[in-house]
Formats: structure tokens, C-alpha cells, sequence
């Protein structure tokens, strides 16, 4: 069976690991751009002893997406660089809100005090739940900010879930699915009248949850013990998360699997006996294609002869995030941790800094990492600011949070067009309706990526295993 993946960011070169694994060669993976990793890329500075990561940094070992994820670094042999749950990046997160740096409890003590930026003490928020029915009609979807202000009051849904969605995809909590992040919180709520009550009650079944994935049956990756024996909270690479999808691509091409950059797949036609793929110098036959594409990449491919399917993939979507990387000479930061989220009720322009330098160790420098933009882009940056000016917006903000008063000694600023998908109400009824057209029509085509189960490392790790497990066998 000859198969293709279109896409070389991390998706498209795990199913490319998977469908290896499955199949064996022919495979080719067909990249647009000169480079393997997407999203993910790394900026070694040789000169000096720092790194820029300009998207993800860290991976979390959680689950069985994490446990997957570990798997195929076991494979790649990739050097890991841990952080423990007791280190202080991975204990100390921060808001910044009603103008001061507030820290988020990290223990169940921290449930008692009250602490800025909250009025109440948080476990107030707890009995919130306790004394709220359920109010959903079953299997519905509702935004995550709804849920959270349904179930734990205003203050949660402003200050906790909403700089939380931030953090991950960019996204407006009022927009944003519930089933996104608490998909099991939502559902035991309308099992059980309550998410504490639904916690309480399923706690006792939870490794049955984890068994029922069935991917780690037999013995769970050695690497994943370790994590869990370890407690790992999170856990980057040597060099630089862009050293994983370097890693992929050599090891595939060990494999005499095909990796062709620079080659843009421009249409789909799918024929009687699989799917043609115009590429840069040839339209290439082949049986089954795995596309990792962002959902509105993949759209106009497929538009010509299935425009609803076009139509449906382009209802997904998307935001800009901008990422300015600054490095400071010396230790700088008053106060350690992961970094800071702004929480959208501020409506300042940025959306939050990671501390880059406290998660691992570069060397004596300061190097921050502050994300602008997301689902605000058009307000704060529509007008096509200069790189300076979004420069000094950066530093502004980190002069007035973090009170660094000096000018960056280096610093980078990158524009990610339409980097992260929003999984906006509806969005899992929308990917199954996408899935559902492809199996009604049986095109030989199988969707992974950010765009549909995720939008984590592990997620697109997973999603690409996932769908080329599906893929039936000639
Ligand atoms: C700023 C930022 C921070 C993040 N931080 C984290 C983090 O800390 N932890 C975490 O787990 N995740 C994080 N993520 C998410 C993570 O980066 C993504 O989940 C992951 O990189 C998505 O990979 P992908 O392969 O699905 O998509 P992509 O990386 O978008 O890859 C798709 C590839 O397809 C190629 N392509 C497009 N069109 C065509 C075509 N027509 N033909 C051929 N190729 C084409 C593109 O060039 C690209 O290489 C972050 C993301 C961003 C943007
Ligand atoms: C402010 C913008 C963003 C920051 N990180 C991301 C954006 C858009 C992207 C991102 N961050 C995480 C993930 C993976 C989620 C997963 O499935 O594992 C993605 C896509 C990890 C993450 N980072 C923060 C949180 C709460 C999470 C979720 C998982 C976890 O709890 O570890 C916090 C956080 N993110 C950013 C900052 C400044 C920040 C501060 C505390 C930046």
C-alpha cells in the first residue's frame, strides 16, 4: 500500500513514524516550507548560551497522551531535560491583575486564605458548586466560561479559567468549548448533578479510564515510569524542542521514508483507485493520504470536488499569536516560577510571559518569552505595528510587571499567522460531522493534527497514531 502524509510539522511526522510502523515504505511526507517542525522552532543562540524557543517548550508527562509521547522519545533515544513537580517553575504560577503580581495557590492550603486577585477564599467556590444543580440538558455543549461561572461563580471563571485558556490556546473562555479542557468535568456534572460530587464519585475508576485507551495494555514505556517515579511536572529536550522533530526526520530517513520539503501539496482529486496529490512538479497517485494540515489549509485542497467538506474544515478557527523572545544579561527576575498570565478582564495587550530562564537553566541570562494577541489580535495589532513598536510594547509591560528597567541585550519578535485552532462550542460535534463525511464518501483520507483531538505536543502525537491505527488494511 503506497501512502502519504501532507505536512512535516510534528503531526505529520508522527504519522509518519506510525504509518511506517503499519504499512512499511513507499511513504512519502510532503512539507511546504524548507524545514521539518511546524510550529515547533528553536533558536539556538552558538554565540551565546541561551535558546529562543519562538512556540511550545515544555511537554507535560500526563496520561495517556504523555505516556505515548515518552514512548516515542524512548524510541528517538532524545536526551530529556525533567522538571520535578517540586521545582519552582513548576510550583509557582502568576496573574498579573488589578495591578500587582498575584501567585496562584499551588497546595490545597492555598484553598483557605484569601489571596489577591480573588475576594473570596477559593474553597467558597467549591461549596458554589456543591449547591448548584446541574442545569444542561444532557450531551449539549456550552462555553468553558459559562461552565466555570455556572458552577464556581464570576471570580473563578474571570481569574482562573479564563488567563488559563489564554495560556493554552490563546482563546476567549466565553468562546471556547467546555469540552476543550474539562470535557470530564462537564460530563460528570451531567451525570451527577455537580463537578465535585462526579469527581468524588468516579475517583475509585480511574485507572479503569486510563486501561479502557488500550494503547499501554501490557507494559506502560519505561520512560513514563520514570515520570511518574520521578515526578515529572513537565519536561523539554537538549537544544531545544526542535531537536524532536530533527530527530523524526532522521529517523525516518534512515527508514528510506521519503521527507520532500519545499513540496506544497496544491489539490486533492480522489479517483476510483485512491487520491491523486498535485505537488510542485507532478500529480502523485497514491492509495491513502494522512493530511496534518491546519483545517484551513487542508480546505481549499479538497474544495473543487467537495466543497461541504471545504466549508466545514474552514469552520474552524484560527487565531495569531505574537511571540517576542528577549534576553537580559544576569539573573533579573525578583520573583521565580513558570511565568505570568494576564487574564482578558485587564484588556492589556499582552497575554502573558513565561519565564524561559527559571524553567532551565541558560546559563546566568534572564530570557523571557512574552505572548501577545491570540483572540485579541485584531484590537491590539490589526494596524500592522513595526517590529519595534511591538518590541516596546513587550518591554513596557515587562518594566511595569516585572520592574526590569533595562533594554533586552537580544531579543526577536515573530508574527504566528493562524497558529492555534480554537475548539469553539461545537467543536466536537464539528469534527465528527468532518470524520463522518469522509468515511460517507470512503475517501481515502485521514485527518490529524491540532486542527481536530487537541491542540498539545501530545495531542498531535496522539491524534496522528490514532487516526493511522483506523486506517483499514488493504
Ligand atoms: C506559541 C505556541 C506555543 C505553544 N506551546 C506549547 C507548549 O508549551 N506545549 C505543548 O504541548 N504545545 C504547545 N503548542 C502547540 C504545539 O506547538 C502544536 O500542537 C504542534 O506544534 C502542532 O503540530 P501540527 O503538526 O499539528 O501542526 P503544524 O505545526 O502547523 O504543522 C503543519 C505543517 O504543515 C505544513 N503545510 C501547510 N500547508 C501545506 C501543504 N499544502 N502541503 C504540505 N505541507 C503543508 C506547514 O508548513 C507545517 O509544517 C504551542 C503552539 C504555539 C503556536
Ligand atoms: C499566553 C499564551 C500561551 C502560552 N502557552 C501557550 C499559549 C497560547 C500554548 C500552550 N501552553 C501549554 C500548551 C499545551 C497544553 C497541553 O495540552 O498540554 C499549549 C498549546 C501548556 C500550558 N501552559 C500554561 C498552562 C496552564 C498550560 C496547560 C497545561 C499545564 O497546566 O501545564 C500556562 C502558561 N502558558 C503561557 C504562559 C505565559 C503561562 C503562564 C503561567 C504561554
Amino acid at each position: 500500500m503506497t501512502t502519504a502524509v501532507l505536512g512535516g510539522g510534528l503531526s505529520g511526522l508522527s504519522a509518519g513514524y506510525y504509518l511506517l510502523r503499519r504499512f512499511g515504505n513507499p511513504l512519502t511526507i510532503y512539507e511546504a516550507s524548507p524545514r521539518v517542525g511546524g510550529w515547533i522552532r528553536t533558536e539556538a543562540r552558538k554565540d551565546r548560551d541561551f535558546i529562543f524557543e519562538t512556540g511550545p517548550r515544555t511537554i507535560r508527562p500526563v496520561g495517556v497522551p504523555g505516556a505515548n509521547t515518552l514512548e516515542l522519545m524512548e524510541e528517538l533515544q532524545l536526551p530529556l531535560k525533567p522538571i520535578p513537580k517540586s521545582h519552582v517553575a513548576a510550583r509557582n504560577r502568576m496573574l498579573y491583575a488589578k495591578g500587582q503580581l498575584c501567585m496562584l495557590p499551588n497546595s490545597p492550603r492555598g484553598l483557605f486564605g484569601v489571596k489577591p486577585p480573588f475576594t473570596q477564599p477559593l474553597y467558597k467556590a467549591l461549596l458554589h458548586d456543591l449547591a448548584t444543580g446541574s442545569t444542561l440538558a444532557k450531551n449539549e455543549d456550552e462555553s468553558i466560561y459559562s461552565f466555570a461561572e455556572r458552577r464556581f461563580g464570576k471570580e473563578i471563571a474571570d481569574y482562573a479559567i479564563s488567563p488559563m485558556i489564554c495560556g493554552i490556546c490563546a482563546g476567549d473562555a466565553k468562546e471556547i468549548s467546555v469540552r476543550f479542557l474539562m470535557d470530564g468535568l462537564f460530563e460528570k456534572e451531567q451525570k451527577y448533578g455537580g463537578v465535585l460530587k462526579g469527581t468524588l464519585y468516579a475517583r475509585f475508576k480511574e485507572n479503569v479510564d486510563e486501561k479502557k485507551e488500550g494503547l499501554f495494555d501490557q507494559d506502560q514505556p519505561k520512560l513514563y515510569a520514570q515520570a511518574l517515579q520521578e515526578k515529572w511536572a513537565m519536561y523539554s529536550i537538549e537544544g531545544g524542542l526542535e531537536t524532536l522533530p530533527c530527530a523524526m526526520r532522521k529517523y525516518l530517513g534512515q527508514r528510506d521514508v521519503n521527507v520532500q520539503l519545499s513540496n506544497q501539496c496544491k489539490n486533492l482529486t480522489f479517483t476510483k483507485s485512491g487520491v491523486r496529490m498535485s505537488l510542485r512538479n507532478a500529480d502523485v497517485p497514491v492509495d491513502h493520504v494522512v493530511s496534518s494540515l491546519p483545517a484551513h489549509k487542508l480546505a481549499p485542497l479538497v474544495k473543487q470536488q467537495h466543497p461541504s467538506l471545504c466549508e466545514q474544515l474552514l469552520e474552524i478557527p484560527y487565531v495569531d499569536v505574537v511571540v517576542v523572545n528577549i534576553q537580559y544579561d544576569g539573573n533579573l527576575l525578583k520573583q521565580d516560577g513558570f511565568g505570568l498570565l494576564v487574564p482578558p478582564i485587564e484588556k492589556l495587550p499582552i497575554l502573558g510571559v513565561i519565564f524561559d530562564s527559571c524553567c532551565f537553566d541558560m546559563n546566568g541570562n534572564t530570557v523571557l518569552t512574552v505572548m501577545m494577541g491570540g483572540h485579541w489580535f485584531d484590537q491590539w495589532f490589526g494596524h500592522q505595528p513595526s517590529q519595534k513598536e511591538i518590541l516596546d510594547t513587550a518591554t513596557k509591560y515587562v518594566g511595569q510587571i516585572l520592574d526590569i528597567q533595562e533594554e533586552p541585550k537580544f531579543s526577536r519578535v515573530h508574527m504566528l499567522h493562524k497558529c492555534i485552532p480554537q475548539y469553539t462550542v461545537g467543536h466536537k460535534r464539528r469534527v465528527e460531522s468532518i470524520r463522518k463525511y469522509l468515511r460517507d464518501y470512503k475517501l481515502p483520507l485521514s485527518l490529524c493534527g491540532a486542527a481536530y483531538d487537541g491542540v498539545g505536543i501530545n495531542d498531535v502525537i496522539l491524534s496522528a497514531r490514532r487516526q493511522v491505527d483506523a486506517i483499514p488494511r488493504f
